[in-house]
């Protein structure tokens, strides 16, 4: 090759390098028009470094400070903080479905309701489950009682505790576990973790290893090579033991494990009896586990069922989400109440429950389902401790195959989308003095810009399917935990906070300079009768 033809490559490399790697990004894209710092348009590594860091979330809290309500993060991935954004990604109707970042929670391979793109498939598995989830049913027997049974439980276990004191974080988890799995498995995998099965309270240490969001990372932004590595076996699986972003056991392996034993118990049982045990005339369909309801969805039922697998990843999914989201939102609610500063709040909510009627106690004396659901004050509490400390507090992404417009920006089809409720709930034109835990804001007389912006369990076709359980397990425990006892931050606790992990982040009261991860230790101290 002549050293001219060598210039004219090197120059038509330097070219099309320059307009793809520059141009395109900065001037060229579309998404150009979008303010935000240079360095995210240029490339995705730069949000993935705040990934890697755990700053992701309020980085993108300060660009909205500084950039207004739309941000480019990516070179293909924008960030809104409007009501208008709000409606048209998440609304009803919405042509925008979730990426294939939520490919990581399939189960055994298979999708489910947390992971389908299309609205299609989302909508038809929706349809099977939504009934089940309904608040008419959750506050109805069994499930109401099922409830209080474990709220009483819950205090059993606070009683068996040196001194009255728990480490919550974890004793909570142990409540939503055992409420979960009975919830979705019934007889085919309750647990007993609040009455001290060890192998049932080991199953929450697969979410508590910290390592657990290095492996989300390498996940996200290295899926194949991620898989490759935790799919190695005999000498090279040994090589790269050291390497692994998790040591195996990695998250969620015994969950998922349990959850498949379970499966494999309702099959065989099924299949000893036919498949018949769940018709409507043999059993209360009320009574019924959400894998017995969807037992008449599996293939063997009808042709267009789903496999085996199928049923296991949709149970799976839910007895993930069904974990920490609630146990998390509970621990921060009684430790904010716990606080010297908010103790006049626990007095109130104090007030409240004491003053429910007879009618409203159970056979052993504590607060109702049904009753703590009608608890105004308390309701408060838990949205402003949802506002607060909302579990799953970061960014959801969408994505929709066609071009489109949000807030008069225009969208390239592929472009990923969205918002979370940590901006959200923090916009101080809506929420004064938003870092302050004031349960209060939610009784003033109008609240419904409050409310329009309140968005810890998502919105539209998407939303949250456990929300009714979730509000059942929280205000009934909360309820029978201040009907009898008052909070305190135990001694050593005072100047804590406790954190929690979500995806790659670590989420605390940021007042705070000292945070222990998943650990929040509180005294129960019993009321004079
Ligand atoms: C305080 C408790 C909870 C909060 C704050 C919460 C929040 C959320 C949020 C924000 C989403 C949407 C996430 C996204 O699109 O990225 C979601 C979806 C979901 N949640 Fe919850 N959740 C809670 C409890 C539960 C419980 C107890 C279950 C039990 C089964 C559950 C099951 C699900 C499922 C299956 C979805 C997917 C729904 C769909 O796509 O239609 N959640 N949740």
């Amino acid at each position: 090759m002549t050293s001219i033809s060598m210039i004219a490559v090197f120059l038509a490399l330097l070219t099309l390098f320059t307009t793809y790697f520059l141009l395109n990004p900065l001037l060229l894209s579309p998404l150009s028009r979008v303010p935000g710092p240079k360095s995210f348009h240029l490339t995705k590594w730069r949000l993935a470094y705040e990934d890697w860091k755990g700053t992701t979330t309020r980085t993108i809290n300060q660009l909205h400070q500084k950039y207004g309500t739309a941000v480019r993060i990516g070179p293909e991935v924008v960030s809104f903080n409007s009501l208008t954004a709000l409606r048209t990604i998440y609304g009803p109707g919405s042509i925008y479905g979730r990426t294939s970042f939520y490919r990581m929670f399939d189960a055994y391979g298979r999708q489910n309701l947390f992971t389908f793109y299309s609205a299609t498939e989302h909508g038809q598995r929706k349809k099977i489950l939504s009934h089940a989830y309904s608040k008419s049913i959750i506050l109805k027997e069994p499930i109401s009682s099922m409830v209080e049974d474990k709220a009483r439980k819950y205090m059993s276990l606070i009683e068996s505790e040196n001194d009255h004191i728990s480490e919550i974080f974890t004793t909570l988890h142990y409540y939503s576990l055992d409420n979960i799995t009975k919830f979705i498995y019934g007889k085919y995998g309750s647990t007993s973790a609040m009455e001290g099965s060890e192998s049932h309270r080991a199953l929450i240490s697969d979410v508590l290893d910290p390592a657990r969001r290095r492996l989300s990372w390498f996940a996200v932004h290295l899926p194949v090579f991620t898989k490759w590595l935790y799919s190695q076996t005999g000498l090279v699986e040994t090589i790269l033991k050291p390497f692994l972003p998790m040591q195996k056991p990695a998250t969620y392996t015994g969950i998922r494990k349990f959850a498949l034993q379970s499966y494999q118990l309702l099959h065989s049982d099924m299949m000893s009896t036919g498949g018949k045990e769940t018709s409507p005339a043999s059993l209360n369909r009320q009574e019924l586990s959400i894998i017995e309801r969807l037992w008449p969805h599996h293939r063997s039922q009808r042709t267009d069922g789903l496999d085996d697998l199928e049923v296991a990843s949709e149970c799976a999914d839910h007895f993930l989400a069904g974990i920490d989201t609630t146990s998390d939102t509970l621990m921060f609610l009684v430790w904010s109440l716990s606080q010297p500063r908010n103790r006049k709040f626990q007095k109130k909510l104090r007030l409240e429950v004491l003053g429910l009627s007879g009618e409203s106690l159970n056979k052993y004396g504590s607060p109702k389902a049904t009753a703590s659901d009608q608890c105004t004050y308390l309701n408060a509490i838990i949205k402003e401790t949802l506002r607060l400390y909302a579990p799953l507090p970061t960014f959801e992404p969408r994505s929709t195959s066609v071009d489109s417009s949000i807030d008069g920006y225009k969208i390239p089809a592929g472009t990923v989308v969205g918002m979370s409720p940590f901006n959200l709930h923090r916009n101080p034109d809506v929420f004064e003095d938003p870092l302050t835990f004031n349960p209060e804001r939610w009784l003033d007389c109008d609240t419904t810009e409050m409310n329009r912006w309140f968005w810890a369990f998502s919105s539209g076709g998407r939303m949250c399917i456990g929300l009714h359980l979730a509000m059942a397990e929280m205000t009934t425990l909360a309820a029978t935990i201040y009907q009898k006892y008052q909070t305190s931050l135990a001694p050593g606790f005072e100047d804590v906070t406790p954190g929690i992990t979500a995806r790659f982040e670590v989420f605390q009261d940021d007042r705070y300079c000292k945070m222990m991860e998943h650990s929040c230790f509180i005294k129960f101290e019993e009321f004079e009768k």
